[in-house]
């Protein structure tokens, strides 16, 4: 299989505490890879370990064909990692607008414009450009930071948990604009989740994680599995 996004065998440690153990996983191209896992299992530590922000003990992680060693995340996103970190981090003070073009630092001077799909798959982001961050719910913020991520140009994009706290509406908004993503912009996605109807209704390949270790992976049809499902009861 052809990948866009390779870990393999990677672990990460918290001083003597070792978070991920082994843990591999790949992403193929235009595809919607989900992780699944109860809380603390070791789904946020993966993501931050692609990203650069955490750094792995042992394993490595291949991007667009480039094994990532000490690559910091800046220069990550400026090879088309985008990045939706969980609680969304975006900056309350500055305005939509300005939230948005935070995104143009990697990006070379012809590229620096917000592209307007993505004022057609939030049009809520285009009504309140002058809003400030801080006055958006919590679901128009995780559209923000998904917008945001976009503004990078990612060939690759990777989301913490996009559902977590948002309300029902919001949330399938949020699926069909990562729907289109993949079929419209052939854009791999990679997503960490505990919403299981969210994976199963928009994933094509899923990990199941618990305990810093991968437990299970095929494709999303298998979160019927009672082997798979006894991984994420709590
Ligand atoms: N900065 C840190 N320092 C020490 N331990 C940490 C740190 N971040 C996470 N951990 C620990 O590492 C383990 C994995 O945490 P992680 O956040 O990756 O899990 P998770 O599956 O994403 O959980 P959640 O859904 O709650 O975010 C947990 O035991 C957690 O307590």
């Amino acid at each position: 299989m052809s990948t866009a996004l390779s870990i393999r065998a990677i672990n990460l440690h918290y001083g003597a505490a070792q978070a991920l153990r082994g843990v591999s996983i790949d992403c193929a191209p235009g595809r919607i890879t989900a992780v699944l896992g109860r809380n603390g299992v070791g789904k946020s530590s993966t993501l931050r370990a692609i990203t650069g922000i955490n750094s792995v003990s042992a394993g490595e992680i291949v991007f667009d064909s480039e094994t990532l060693r000490k690559t910091p995340p800046y220069k990550r996103a400026r090879m088309g990692l985008g990045y939706v970190p969980q609680g969304r981090e975006i900056f309350p003070l500055l305005t939509v607008r300005e939230n948005l073009e935070t995104g143009f630092a990697g990006l070379k001077g012809k590229d620096k414009s917000i592209p307007d799909y993505i004022f057609e798959l939030f049009p809520v982001l285009k009504s309140m450009l002058g809003r400030r961050g801080g006055d958006l719910s919590g679901g128009q913020q995780q559209q923000l930071a998904i917008g945001r991520a976009l503004v990078t140009r990612p060939k690759v994009l990777v989301l913490d948990e996009p559902t977590e706290g948002i309300q029902p509406s919001i949330i399938k908004d949020i699926g069909r604009a990562l729907q289109f993503l993949r079929d419209e912009k052939s854009m791999t996605i990679l997503l960490v989740e505990q919403y299981l109807d969210f994976c199963r209704e928009i994933a094509d390949d899923i990990y199941v994680m618990d305990r810093g270790e991968i437990m299970h992976k095929g494709p999303a049809s298998d979160l019927d599995k009672p082997e798979v499902r006894r991984h994420l009861m709590v």
